[in-house]
């Protein structure tokens, strides 16, 4: 063992016990503090143990599926505590304070914190101004989500291009695939077109960038959180060696086009100004330039800001978007031809009635298409918790039910178990593909209700994109862009039907989908 892991597992030990504060801010009450726990049960645990905590914790590091699975069974409508190696120990809530706690103000529950100190952001992350200025949410909640009618035709066509590029063209052989290597690449163009425009959206090394420093973050993070926050700046350059080089090789590749949208803009700012902005791209590096340049802070439009903007978004969309597309496409061909044929029809009819047109209505319209993929992300939400969230307000923050948590705690619900609770979702644990479809289509359900069940809705009892005023800003995107990505996969490729759907990889709180696994497709002929 060196001598940096023996630091971490005796700081790691220490707060366990509760010797050692989990904020980045020591004084010697934090030290000598009790426990901030709230006094419930604790997930992984049994009768007899010395410390309870520090043992539950290493069970549950070993085995993330008894967790779940003793939450469902034990814990489905009382609190609980779940320690799990590598983050702070969770206070899960029943399902029925969902509403409850998505509804409470950032003074009281906070949702940036958990994920900045989880992902230790101070770190990993080179430019604190994004961070502290967050104005990409605004530009996704407003701008990407208001273009993506204007978006459909260039999502179509790097979605044409990313197939044939990675699933090729041969309409006679059938040919082995690996879905989420595959799936990674055409998703991060096609995110990336959205973002940065043709060509640097087609440029691997941007993409392979964005990946690996998505895929290398919670790793450095997972370590850095083991220490307390005063030996923390001494150890990180050691640590985030890896997400330091993924940022240079993505700054590298975006420069030269941000070098020359500045300019354009400079040049063209006074007859803008003017006359309005005249904007030859459509994405969201150029809106993040206007908005930046309207901003009283300069160093908004600096380029290496714009750049690490860009690379926050691609942290948030691409492996999401990828994890959810390869999870359907599992689902879908672990289950019957029918329901693929059924797709086609729906696709082929709304097509024509379009005049061959993927457009916002046509894609509207597609509601099995639309079900199929809100059916995945109920079945394989990416995290087993919804919607957590940081208890910062100074009295803390008492539940529905009256039990009173004390300011600093994470608190949390279990998405995953309230996705697949029958009181939700009848046969909750069967893929039903057309579930959404023919609630939307059952008269016998209030007007309301059938409206909510398209894929981007959130509710207490879909939390795959969490919900209240934080939930996901860019699900609407990614709503259409999955739909458009899985309706060409089905409309031009033949996918060779599997007998059992590999199983998904459970990497402590993450569920992932079978990463290494290939499927055999092949070219439709007479596609266009
Ligand atoms: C299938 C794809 C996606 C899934 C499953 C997903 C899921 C989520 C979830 C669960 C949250 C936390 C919400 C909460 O705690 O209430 C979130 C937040 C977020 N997502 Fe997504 N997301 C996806 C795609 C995207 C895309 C395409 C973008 C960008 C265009 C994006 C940008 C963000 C951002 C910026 C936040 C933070 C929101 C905030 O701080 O208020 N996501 N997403």
């Amino acid at each position: 063992m060196d001598r940096y892991s023996l630091v971490a597992l005796i700081c790691s030990v220490k707060r366990e016990l509760c010797l050692l504060p989990t904020s980045d801010d020591v004084t010697i009450w934090q030290v000598i503090r009790p426990s901030n726990l709230p006094n419930i049960p604790i997930v992984g645990s049994k009768a007899g143990d010395w410390l309870p905590l520090l043992q539950a914790r290493w069970r549950n590091s070993i085995n993330y599926r008894a967790v779940a699975d003793e939450i469902n069974t034990l814990y489905k409508n009382q609190p609980c505590l779940v320690p799990i190696g590598g983050s702070e120990t969770i206070v899960l809530l029943p399902a029925s304070e969902t509403q409850h706690i998505a509804s409470q103000p950032d003074a009281v529950l906070n949702m940036p914190q958990p994920l900045i100190q989880g992902l230790q952001f101070k770190y990993t992350f080179v430019d604190q101004i994004i961070i502290e200025d967050p104005i990409h949410l605004k530009i996704i909640a407003s701008n990407l989500t208001h273009q993506i009618s204007y978006l459909i035709d260039d999502v179509l066509d790097e979605t044409e291009w990313g197939f044939e590029k990675y699933w090729g063209t041969d309409t006679t052989d059938f040919k082995d695939i690996a879905v989420f290597e595959t799936m990674r690449r055409i998703i991060g163009s096609v995110t990336n077109r959205a973002f940065v425009g043709i060509p640097t959206c087609r440029n691997p090394g941007l993409v392979d960038a964005g990946m690996s420093y998505t895929r290398a973050l919670p790793e450095e993070a997972k370590h850095l959180r083991m220490y307390p926050g005063f030996i923390k700046p001494l150890v990180a350059p050691f640590y985030t060696k890896r997400t330091k080089a993924h940022t240079r090789e993505f700054y590298n590749i975006l420069m030269p086009e941000i070098q020359q949208r500045l300019q354009e803009y400079d040049e063209n700012q006074s007859s803008w100004e003017k006359n309005g902005p005249k904007l030859d791209h459509n994405d969201f590096l150029q809106w993040s330039i206007v908005q930046a340049k309207a901003h009283n802070d300069p160093r908004m439009a600096k380029p290496s800001t714009l750049a690490g903007r860009i690379l926050m978004v691609n942290f948030g969309a691409i492996h999401t978007t990828s994890f959810t597309v390869t999870h359907a496409i599992f689902d879908l061909i672990s289950s019957k031809q029918e329901y693929v044929d059924e797709l086609r029809e729906e696709i082929s009819s709304v097509l024509a009635a379009h005049g061959g047109e993927w457009n916002k209505t046509a894609m509207a319209q597609m509601e099995k298409l639309d079900s199929l993929v809100r059916e995945s992300l109920r079945l394989h939400m990416v995290s087993t918790f919804g919607i957590p969230r940081l208890v910062i307000g100074k009295d803390g923050f008492t539940t529905r039910s009256g039990m009173h948590i004390r300011r600093g705690n994470i608190v949390a619900v279990p998405g995953k178990n309230i996705a697949t609770d029958e009181a939700n979702y009848p046969d909750a644990d069967t893929y039903k593909p057309f579930r959404f479809a023919e609630k939307r289509k059952d008269e016998q359900i209030e007007y309301v209700k059938r409206a909510r069940q398209a894929t981007p809705t959130t509710s207490a009892d879909f939390l795959a994109f969490g919900h209240g005023k934080h939930a996901c800003p860019g699900r609407f995107f990614a709503a259409s862009e999955m739909k458009l990505i899985l309706g060409y996969m089905v409309m031009n490729y033949d996918i060779e039907m599997l007998d059992k759907r590999p199983p998904d990889i459970f990497a402590g709180v993450a569920r992932l989908p079978p990463m290494a696994a290939e499927i055999r497709v092949r070219r439709r002929k007479n596609t266009p």
